[in-house]
């Protein structure tokens, strides 16, 4: 579905050249759910930028079910963890929601239908005559995932969507997230620092290295897809797992890389 294929990423300019991505090679299936984790400046959000075609790439190919991404394909949306700028604020929930199916061409009454579930989906069906800035943090959220899962995109992208709110929101958009992959049966990349975040959601976990970033190590996730915030966070694999991405990370952070990476 998703196969990113060496790529490479250097910003050039006002006089300096950073190497923040070398070589990326990984595969995501379709209908995976995959995180991404790794040391502060390794990459994370160049790589979803790229692969969101948000970015030029400077080598290497990310192809998108066979398509290579020149640009924002279609069939993908993305959430950022900056809710507050990533909505029109001075559109409704429901105008905010119905946009990127405008631009899909989309008759009004299909629209309609869309939005009203996307906002039911997320908790959202009472505000949908308000504005993002009469929400909370974890509300308006919710409308910027709203937003992506209406589109009905086949590959889900997310930045650190949960970075800026409260444990307690956190842990609801979490399983909102799991619950929307499932019944959808989407692709889903998630990029966090939060490691035990990436094991609760994730089906594998990329571990990041330093920049320049390359692939640590590619770790499966042994829970079973129904996961529950207490149960499974208290279990054994959970443990051992969340401990192993742990190191790696640690590893990653004193300038660890495989021992193919130049
Ligand atoms: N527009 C830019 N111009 C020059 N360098 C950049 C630019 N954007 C990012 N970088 C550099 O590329 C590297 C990777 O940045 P990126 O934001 O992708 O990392 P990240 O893993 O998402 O970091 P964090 O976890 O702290 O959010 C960093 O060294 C950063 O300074």
């Amino acid at each position: 579905m998703l196969d990113v294929d060496g790529l490479t990423k250097t910003y050039d300019g006002h006089g300096r050249s950073v190497e923040a991505i070398r070589d990326l090679t990984f595969h995501v299936g379709d209908g995976e759910f995959v995180c991404v984790v790794g040391p502060s400046g390794a990459g994370k959000t160049t790589l979803l930028r790229c692969i969101a075609g948000l970015l030029d790439n400077s080598g290497g190919t990310v192809t998108l079910d066979g398509t290579p991404v020149t640009g924002p394909p279609a069939g993908m949306a993305v959430v950022f963890q900056e809710y507050g700028r990533s909505l029109f604020p001075w559109l409704t929930v429901r105008r905010n929601v119905e946009m990127p199916l405008k631009e899909k061409g989309l008759g009004r009454a299909e629209r309609a239908a869309k939005v009203d579930a996307a906002l039911a989906s997320v908790g959202l069906r009472d505000s949908a005559g308000a504005h993002p800035w009469q929400l909370s943090g974890g509300m308006q959220q919710r409308v910027a995932i709203a937003r992506a899962v209406a589109y009905e995109p086949r590959v889900l992208l997310m930045d650190e969507p949960f970075a800026a709110v409260d444990a307690q929101t956190r842990a609801e958009l979490e399983d909102l997230v799991r619950r929307l992959w499932r019944e959808l049966g989407i692709t889903v990349l998630f990029v966090t620092h939060d490691i035990d975040e990436s094991v609760y959601l994730g089906q594998r976990v990329l571990v990041l290295s330093n920049r320049p970033t390359v692939v640590l190590e590619d770790v499966p996730v042994p829970l079973p897809d129904n996961r529950d915030q207490l149960e499974t966070r208290s279990s054994t694999s959970f443990t051992e797992t969340r401990n192993h991405v742990y190191e790696l990370v640690q590893t990653a952070k004193r300038g660890g890389r495989p021992a193919h990476a130049g």
